[in-house]
């Protein structure tokens, strides 16, 4: 029997299953054995190499962002609306076959924008090229979920269940759970609160499900057994996303007031070039990158270059930013000054731990290095930066 029979065998057991207290324990076996061929299903092959099929583009930019939906969505014209590279759309499902990316230039950052082939129901069982289109939203920073406003709302589940069971979890955070493989010792099970929907018994059936039996789990918060499946698996991908409802041109302005009313969600109209400019403020918003400015000493920064970090991609601490510039640049630094919201006064003398946020300008203080005109006199400069926030305006950048 093939992986995916076996996970609907399971899928049938457990409809059967009356829930109550007594059957609960098997209940989480079977939901930690179905984990367990749904990570097998995501190997690929033995003996195939990945890919191949034009799937795999090279990350470029400073973020990346899927567009994932089901077909005749809207995806590609809206990847030539944003991006100005065009992908052939057309009113016939499936138009896409492969991965397209395009640019978008957006507050001096460049964002990869990456139009994919529709994906159906079953696609993460294989169905059409769902498995590989999945594996690009993996390697996203965000996902746009397209939606046809038109269309069932079913489909929203839909695809959000199809990227669940690969693994991939939308606007959700890691459980707090904290959990250690040992060698010796047994199983160690505790909790800083009362538990609600896990005890110690069905702790140890799953870890026993997986065969573990020495390890430290510790609940932080009253987790459910979805949510020990997922730590104990540990390639889970927690990702954001913004539901994007395209074609709102077709539907009355009710219908577009309660889909605009939703979480995370956008409505636009490509044809009618409706609300692009508000997809893409949330799209900035949701990938929240930090601009931080270079001042050399005695110099106004560059305001149109700056250096972009993000704390899903390698933090945005002064350490992470010297890091950006140059790996061995840090040993050399004895503190650095920061203007900008991250700071209290201007300019802030700053260690490696602070964090910067957007917008920030940074001046690096080498060790044996004087700050120009010494602490406490600085020069003032009469001259305005060119592109700067409000409150950095207030205090013109001195040293
Ligand atoms: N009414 C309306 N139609 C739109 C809008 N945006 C796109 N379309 C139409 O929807 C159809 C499908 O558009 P595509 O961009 O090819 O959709 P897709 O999601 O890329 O489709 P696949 O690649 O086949 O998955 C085309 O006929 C578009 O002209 C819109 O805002 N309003
Ligand atoms: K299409
Ligand atoms: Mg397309």
């Amino acid at each position: 029997m093939g992986i995916i029979e076996r996970i609907k065998e399971i899928e049938a057991e457990m409809a059967r299953t009356q829930k109550n207290k007594a059957t609960e324990y098997h209940l989480g076996q079977l939901k930690a054995k179905i984990a367990k061929l749904r990570t097998q299903l995501l190997e690929p092959p033995k003996g195939s190499s990945a890919g191949g099929d034009g799937f795999e583009v090279t990350k470029f930019g400073h973020g990346r962002v899927a567009l994932i939906g089901f077909p005749s969505v809207g995806k590609s014209t809206l990847l030539t609306m944003l991006t100005g590279t065009h992908s052939e759309a057309a009113s016939y499902e499936f138009t896409t076959l492969t991965c397209i990316p395009g640019i978008i230039h957006y507050n001096d950052t460049k964002i990869q924008l990456l139009d994919l082939p529709g994906i159906i129901e079953g696609a993460s069982e294989g169905k059409g090229r769902g498995r590989q289109v999945i594996a690009v939203a993996k390697s996203s920073d965000l996902v746009l979920m397209v939606l046809d406003a038109s269309k069932s709302e079913g489909h929203r589940q839909i695809l959000t269940r199809e990227l669940e069971s690969v693994g991939l979890r939308l606007n959700k955070r890691p459980p707090q759970i904290y959990f250690k493989k040992k060698k010796t010792g047994g199983i160690s099970f505790n909790s800083t609160l009362p538990l609600t929907h896990v005890d110690e018994k069905l702790c140890y059936q799953i870890l026993h499900e997986y065969k573990i039996h020495n390890a430290e789990v510790l609940f932080r918060e009253d987790a459910t057994v979805d949510d020990l499946i997922d730590v104990i698996e540990g390639n889970r991908k927690y990702t954001k996303c913004v539901y994007v409802y395209n074609k709102i041109d077709v539907i009355g302005i009710d219908d577009v007031d309660k889909l605009a009313r939703r979480p995370n969600s956008v409505v636009i109209s490509c044809n009618l070039k409706l609300n692009l400019d508000r997809l893409l403020s949330k799209m900035w918003e949701e990938m929240g990158l930090v601009r931080v400015y270079t001042k050399p000493q005695g110099q106004q920064p560059d305001f149109s270059d700056p250096m972009v970090l993000s704390a899903d991609r390698g933090g945005c601490t002064v350490e992470d930013f010297c890091n950006h510039i140059h790996r061995n640049l840090i040993k050399d630094v004895k503190y650095v000054l920061v203007w900008g919201t991250s700071a209290r006064h201007y300019p802030q003398h700053c260690g490696l731990g602070h964090v910067l946020q957007d917008e920030d300008v940074v001046q690096i203080v080498k060790k044996k290095e004087k700050e120009e005109g010494g602490r406490g006199r600085f020069k003032s400069h009469s001259t305005a930066p060119a592109r700067i926030s409000d409150r950095q305006k207030k205090a013109p950048l001195k040293t």
